[in-house]
């Protein structure tokens, strides 16, 4: 089975956790766009939905399927969304796409996260995948310094990309990731940071995971 195929096969699982006549938060990357698509097919179903960035939002509008701003929903069933790594405790690195802070906010309005990914992306321990950190671009040099002195890696700036809050991005390699629910919020204290892409303080309920034998699904240890 490809990528793909696996990914196709975890949003069509996805649709399980999709409530009727609800909002669904919908998250952004390849793999949520392969839940859009099945998404469309039952879009009659729910009352709409809330996308996690620019292009999630548009990929949703192209299907008809109604997209919220999420100042005028205060009740979200679930939010649906891919991940770069994802431990055995469903803690998460998101960001690969550069959405990580639309995302988590949309995320904090949900009742349930569901995380769909392939299992190239089940680790055990966190960090391999370079973490997003989502910058004021005046800050990025302060806080690149700032990490590496309080975690060490090495910030490394998403050359040319800007983020839809129109701030950058520090990708930071090597990091050793022993806990990351303290690591999420030591960073976000940093000034000039955004948001990182840890998804530990509010991690994911469900993780199906697309395995060549099929869909896996794994809650939290
Ligand atoms: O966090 C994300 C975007 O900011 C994505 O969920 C993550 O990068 C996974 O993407 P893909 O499904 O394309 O592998």
């Amino acid at each position: 089975m490809t990528q793909d195929e696996l990914k196709l096969e975890v949003a069509k699982a996805a649709i399980e956790y999709v409530v009727p006549d609800t909002i669904i938060g919908v998250g952004t990357g390849s793999t949520a766009n392969f839940f859009i698509d099945e998404l469309a097919k039952i879009k009659g179903t729910i009352k709409g939905t809330v996308a996690s960035s620019e292009a999630t939002a548009e990929r949703l509008k192209g299907h008809g399927i109604p997209v919220f701003d999420l100042n005028s929903v205060d009740e979200m069933s679930v939010y649906i969304d891919g991940a770069d790594e994802a431990d055995p405790g469903l803690c998460l690195v998101k960001g690969g796409g550069g959405a990580l802070t639309r995302e988590k906010i949309v995320l904090a309005v949900a009742d349930k996260f569901v995380c769909i990914a392939d299992d190239s992306k089940k680790v055990d321990v966190l960090g391999k995948f370079p973490l997003p950190i989502e910058v004021i671009p005046m800050a990025r040099s302060y806080v690149a310094r700032e990490v590496v002195k309080r975690f060490g890696g090495e910030p490394v700036l998403r050359d040319g990309f800007t983020t839809d809050n129109g701030n950058v991005i520090l990708d930071v390699h090597g990091l050793e990731i022993v806990d990351p629910v303290s690591m999420e919020n030591e960073l976000n204290s940093i000034v000039g940071v955004v948001t990182n892409g840890l998804f530990a303080a509010r991690n994911a309920d469900v993780f199906l995971c697309g395995t060549k034998d099929g869909v896996e699904t794994i809650t939290a240890k």
